[in-house]
């Protein structure tokens, strides 16, 4: 059973450490091995092109903070629910379900704990089906229903159902299928499909229908409305078959659409959501980067599943990186955290990151039902560099609120344009960045630097002070190859995990977001009836009532 996590004794040293001021400028001047001692590098020992090195040095950390922090993920029982997670036992307790992501990209069955949970022996086969798939679509021999080509794949899905693939087709688009354009529909705004639609051919669009529940009102209305688009032109139902696959845990469901059980590509009720993109869920990711490569990120991941299962604590990266996290969160009233990634590939990392932590540990019930007395979740953000040191970056260096950042960059540039010049300035902004959140600038360096004309204007040098002292972890890599996203994707996955360890909750439902779901479904017969008298019955606030009423007039 988890307990609340203020009742570990590290978690009283914890807030001890914390009232001491750690002083970076200090501290890098006192120990020139610094970043000798807080960083650590990582290498695929079958996938060969994954190398990381993850630095954590420019951190508020000294060797007790991080010792208490270690013993707080040792007194939380850490290794003990890493283990029961890779066993396959059933840790998401509110749905008693096991959490086995893993199987997905255990290739070599290097963790047999879990090979009696049901689904996981049909992993292999699946993946066969994929393959084959895939490689008929790409090869050109799976024709539409008029004999051509596919030339255009639409994934109709939404949350984990959309945002993996969606950042991993973006992550991996040098590995890609250039004459092969993928599309994504989430959104249940008709904006969303009927624009896709307009630079889609029925004769030549897959669509994917990605749903672990197949229940999903976006998606199912989004794949209504494009059977409809193509049955205006294939006329015959027959020809669905061609053109329309399922990916979803609900085979009932998928056959009551109308999509054969030979287009139906399963995962289980084991894969969550947010961690799907490794499952069925990923056929877009084959469809557009090739079965191999998507093979390779399969086995990117599970190097990282390695490393988090035998890597010692200290050396753990996503443990470190998960307790970095928590000792800002919890012990420095962070109430976010920037994804900062210095890659144009990496557009979506961000956006997907939010839903696998927010979702995921944005929770105030641990698994024993009591409401924790700590924070949780941090708020997730951010945008690929340099692009927000545009916008953004002036509130990190100079704002009132403290955003610890994960800096991310590739060594290799996939695109070394003008000889690699592009990518010296991308990632002289990389190191510059970081630097200039940890050791800012004193009014003692703006004065000399503005000299003695300007000395003076007090408001200009104290405008011009970066305080500093601004924690940051950089993670570099050397190419953004498929093993490297699928290693990069695990560690976040088990960073997540480690955390809602700590926080004793439980990291792998989400009942959060039904309770707008239902309200919905109940508003929704209101709209359609457009009967504004009905509003006033329904027992909603004024404020619900009023804007339903002026939606209801208003409308043409
Ligand atoms: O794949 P589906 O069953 O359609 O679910 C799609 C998404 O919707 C839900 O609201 C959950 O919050 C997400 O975790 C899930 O990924």
């Amino acid at each position: 059973m988890s307990k609340l996590a203020t009742s570990y004794p590290s978690w009283s040293k914890l807030e001890q450490l914390s009232k001491q001021k750690i002083n970076l400028r200090e501290a890098f001047a006192k120990d020139p091995q610094r970043f000798q001692r807080y960083s650590r590098s990582f290498k695929g020992d079958r996938v060969k092109d994954i190398s990381l090195l993850f630095d954590f040095s420019k951190n508020l950390i000294d060797d007790d903070v991080l010792a208490s922090l270690i013993s707080l993920a040792k007194e939380a029982k850490v290794e003990e629910h890493r283990d029961a997670m890779l066993d396959g036992k059933p840790i998401n307790g509110s749905e008693d379900r096991a959490v086995l992501h893993i199987a997905l990209r255990d290739l070599e069955g290097d963790f047999k704990g879990k090979d009696s949970v049901a689904g996981v022996k049909e992993v292999i086969p699946e993946l066969k089906h994929m393959k084959e798939f895939s490689e008929a679509v790409r090869s050109g021999s799976w024709k539409g229903y008029t004999g051509k080509t596919i030339k255009s794949i639409v994934n109709i899905g939404i949350g984990g159902s959309d945002l993996g693939p969606v950042m991993a087709t973006q992550a991996l688009k040098p590995y890609s299928k250039r004459d092969l354009d993928a599309h994504f529909v989430s959104n249940i705004d008709g904006t969303h499909i009927a624009e896709t639609l307009k630079v889609c051919d029925p004769e030549t669009t897959l669509f994917i229908v990605a749903s672990k529940t197949f229940t999903t009102q976006e998606t199912i209305t989004n794949a209504t409305a494009a059977r409809d688009w193509f049955m205006e032109t294939a006329k015959d139902k027959a020809h669905v078959e061609k053109h329309f696959v399922a990916l979803s845990t609900n085979v009932k469901a998928a056959t009551e659409f109308g999509i054969a059980e030979a287009n139906m590509f399963k995962f289980w009720d084991w894969v969550g959501g947010r961690y799907s993109l490794w499952s069925a869920i990923g056929l877009s990711i084959a469809l557009v980067i090739g079965y191999e490569n998507f093979e390779e990120f399969l086995k990117g991941g599970n190097e990282m599943d390695r490393h988090f299962k035998n890597a010692k604590l200290e050396d753990n990266l996503p443990v470190l990186l998960a307790l970095i996290a928590i000792w800002y969160n919890n012990f420095h009233n962070a109430q976010s955290q920037a994804i900062l990634a210095y890659d144009q590939y990496m557009n979506k990392f961000a956006d997907f990151l939010e839903q696998l932590e927010m979702e995921s540990n944005g929770k105030f019930i641990t698994s024993n039902s009591e409401r924790v007395n700590y924070e949780t979740g941090p708020i997730i953000w951010g945008q690929p560099g340099t692009n927000g040191q545009h916008a953004f970056y002036q509130l990190i260096h100079q704002g009132t609120k403290l955003i610890p950042c994960d800096f991310l960059a590739p060594v290799e540039s996939q695109n070394p344009i003008r000889g690699g010049e592009l990518h010296d300035i991308l990632l002289s902004n990389f190191f510059a960045q970081p630097e200039a959140l940890a050791f800012g600038k004193t009014e003692e360096e703006v004065k000399k630097e503005l000299g003695p004309k300007d000395a003076g204007n007090t408001f200009l040098v104290k405008s011009k002070v970066f305080e500093g002292n601004k924690p940051t972890n950089s993670i570099m890599f050397q190419k953004l190859t498929p093993g490297t996203l699928g290693a990069l994707v695990a560690l976040y996955e088990h960073k997540v995990a480690v955390q809602g360890f700590v926080w004793g909750i439980n990291s792998f439902d989400q009942m959060g977001v039904e309770l707008g779901k239902v309200l919905a479904k109940k508003i929704l017969p209101v709209l359609q009836q457009a009967d504004a008298q009905k509003v006033d019955s329904e027992g909603h606030d004024s404020s619900t009532s009023g804007l339903i009423k002026h939606y209801l007039s208003n409308r043409k």
